[in-house]
Order: structure tokens, then C-alpha cells, then sequence
């Protein structure tokens, strides 16, 4: 059985109000690095807690390493192999890093605790209070890791690390991948899934709009092109695959979504002083290829990410 497996997992908050998640269904396969994204307030820390038991769904199920999330003592069993990343991390101040780790490691193990110290480096002889967000974050990744589970989920992992420590945990993901660990987390930053996920989910307003492998969706994303002429372009400047064309003077900028030696071909007509082709951001991925059109109905019975899921 897969590692996660959901099954039109629904959460409502309040009586009958905010749909948090509605009708979720995917499944997570051995040994894969899932990214689980979407913008603010989509549902992606709803899912995550649901799946750890720390909220229960309205509708639906969801089995973790086997366990079904509604059987506490089933899910309290499977915790152990489980290694969790919380948004909000609520460590008690007034310990010192050394404490946090050693409680973690009395409950559930910490024989990689040394070598994950060495990666990532939080300063464990201080006490919490004391700690910036990042030192914070750190901590939370090694108590994540440390006690070798089979499978990690963490939300938002890279947030509050600066940019060294975020190509460490890059890097670290992808050795995990290679050791076969599966990991699912959450993040709103295409960087974060662009080297490491194998497939990603995108999920907006609860609903999942899109489940598929990180190269198609890049591809799909198309790269978001800036360039600089030393005359103003004409109109036949546009070109097939730009899209969002903006214009101030002499300088274009667009998102490309054609083929590369077209786009070349067609600049080398012009006099270019400078040209930046980068990856769109994650909203305008969702703005073209996920827009409003694509949403799902809440009242909807397609079952669209399976659909998606070819
Ligand atoms: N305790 C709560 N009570 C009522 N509504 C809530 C509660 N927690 C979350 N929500 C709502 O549920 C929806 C999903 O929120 P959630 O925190 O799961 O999204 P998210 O994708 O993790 O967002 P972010 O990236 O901002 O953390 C939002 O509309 C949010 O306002």
C-alpha cells in the first residue's frame, strides 16, 4: 500500500462553514518526493494536520503508512516511523535545542541525530527563546529526520532558512531520495519542488486543480523572459508563445511558452543589450495553465484530480 493514500478527505470548519479541503483524493508512492503546493489559504497545513491526526476530517479518510488517520492507536503506531515538520513549530522556550532533541529521541529514536547536526546546525546548546527563525526551522528538520523514519511530512520546510541553508536541504532531499525515503511537504515556492519532487499536487481553494510530474508542469509554466533593446520594438517584436506581453520602452517582458530556438532566432533580428529568461513565479503557473476556468465547482462530483492523474 502507498505510503499516503487519501480518499475524498473533506474538512469543514465550524458549523458548516469554510470548506478548508473538499473531496481530496491522491496518493503518495513509495520512496517519492511529493510536493503538496498551493497559495495561501488553499488548505495544504489542513491537509497535513488531518493527515497527522491533529484534526479529524468532516468527510472522507485518509491511511498513512497503513494506518487509517480516524484509528488513534493504529496512527499513534505508524507515528513512529513518521517524521513531521510542523508550520508552526511550538517548541517550549525554556529548553535548550540538546533537550528538544534528546525528549524527541527518548520517544521515538535519533540514530541520525549527529550526521543531520552536521547538515543542518542549530545552536543546541542554546535554550529556544534565544533562537532566530531560522536556528528554529533547523531544529525542526533534524527532530524531523533524526530517528529515521520511513516517511517525513513537513510544512513549509524551507521557510525562515536563508538561501545557503535552503541549497543544504535541497541537496539533503535529494540523498533522502536516494535512500528511499518518501516525503511529502508542503511549500508555495516553485524553487522548493523545481530539483527535488518527483510530482507535485497544486491545490487551490481546497480542491486539488492539478497532480502531476514536476517537468510537466514546468514545461506547462513556460519561463518568464525579460529582455532589453537598444531601439523600441515594433509590433512584429510579438511573437508566437509570448504571452503577457508588457512593454516600457526599449524593455519586454513576457512569459514564453514556445520552443527556445525559436525565441533565440527571433531575438538575434534584434539589437539586445540584456535579456533574463527565468522561472515564472507559481502564480502566474496558476494564472495560465490553473486559472479560474479550471477550478472545480464545489458542488462538483468530478472526481478531477484522478482525472488529471494520467
Ligand atoms: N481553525 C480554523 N478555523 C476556521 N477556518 C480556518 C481555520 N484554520 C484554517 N482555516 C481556513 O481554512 C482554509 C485553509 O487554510 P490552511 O491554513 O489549511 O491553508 P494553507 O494552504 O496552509 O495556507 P498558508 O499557505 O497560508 O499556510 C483557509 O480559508 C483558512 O482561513
Amino acid at each position: 500500500m502507498a505510503p499516503i493514500e487519501v480518499t475524498d478527505l473533506t474538512k469543514r470548519y465550524g458549523d458548516g462553514g469554510v470548506v478548508a479541503i473538499d473531496s481530496l483524493s491522491f496518493s503518495v508512492e513509495e520512496g517519492e518526493v511529493f510536493g503538496f503546493l498551493g497559495p495561501n489559504g488553499a488548505g495544504k497545513t489542513t491537509t497535513i494536520r488531518t493527515l497527522l491526526g491533529l484534526l479529524s476530517p468532516t468527510e472522507g479518510t485518509a491511511q498513512v503508512l497503513g494506518a487509517d488517520i480516524r484509528d488513534e492507536a493504529a496512527l499513534i503506531e505508524a507515528k513512529r516511523r513518521i517524521g513531521y515538520l510542523p508550520a508552526d513549530l511550538g517548541f517550549d522556550e525554556g529548553m535548550t535545542g540538546e533537550q528538544v532533541l534528546d525528549h524527541h529521541a527518548a520517544i521515538k529514536g535519533g540514530e541520525r541525530r549527529e550526521e543531520l547536526l552536521e547538515l543542518f546546525t542549530p545552536p543546541v546548546e542554546r535554550e529556544i527563546r534565544e533562537y532566530s527563525t531560522g536556528n528554529e526551522q533547523m531544529l525542526g528538520i533534524v527532530q524531523a529526520f533524526m530517528h529515521d523514519p520511513d516517511l517525513v511530512i513537513m510544512d513549509e520546510p524551507t521557510s525562515g532558512l536563508d538561501p545557503l541553508k535552503q541549497e543544504a536541504f535541497h541537496a539533503f532531499l535529494e540523498t533522502e531520495r536516494e535512500r528511499g525515503t518518501t516525503v511529502f511537504f508542503s511549500s508555495h515556492v516553485l524553487s522548493d519542488v523545481r530539483r527535488i519532487c518527483d510530482r507535485i499536487a497544486i491545490l487551490r481553494e481546497g480542491r486539488l486543480v492539478a497532480l502531476e510530474d514536476v517537468e510537466t508542469l514546468l514545461d506547462r509554466g513556460g519561463k518568464r523572459v525579460r529582455v532589453r533593446l537598444a531601439d523600441d520594438p515594433d509590433e512584429a517584436f510579438l511573437t508566437d508563445g509570448m504571452l503577457d506581453r508588457r512593454m516600457s520602452d526599449s524593455t519586454v517582458t513576457f512569459t514564453y511558452v514556445g520552443e527556445y530556438n525559436a525565441l533565440l532566432n527571433h531575438l538575434a533580428n534584434y539589437d539586445v543589450l540584456d535579456v533574463e529568461i527565468k522561472e515564472p513565479p507559481l502564480e502566474d503557473v496558476f494564472m495560465h495553465y490553473y486559472g479560474e476556468d479550471t477550478v472545480p465547482e464545489r458542488d462538483s462530483s468530478t472526481p478531477h484530480a484522478e482525472a488529471l492523474d494520467a
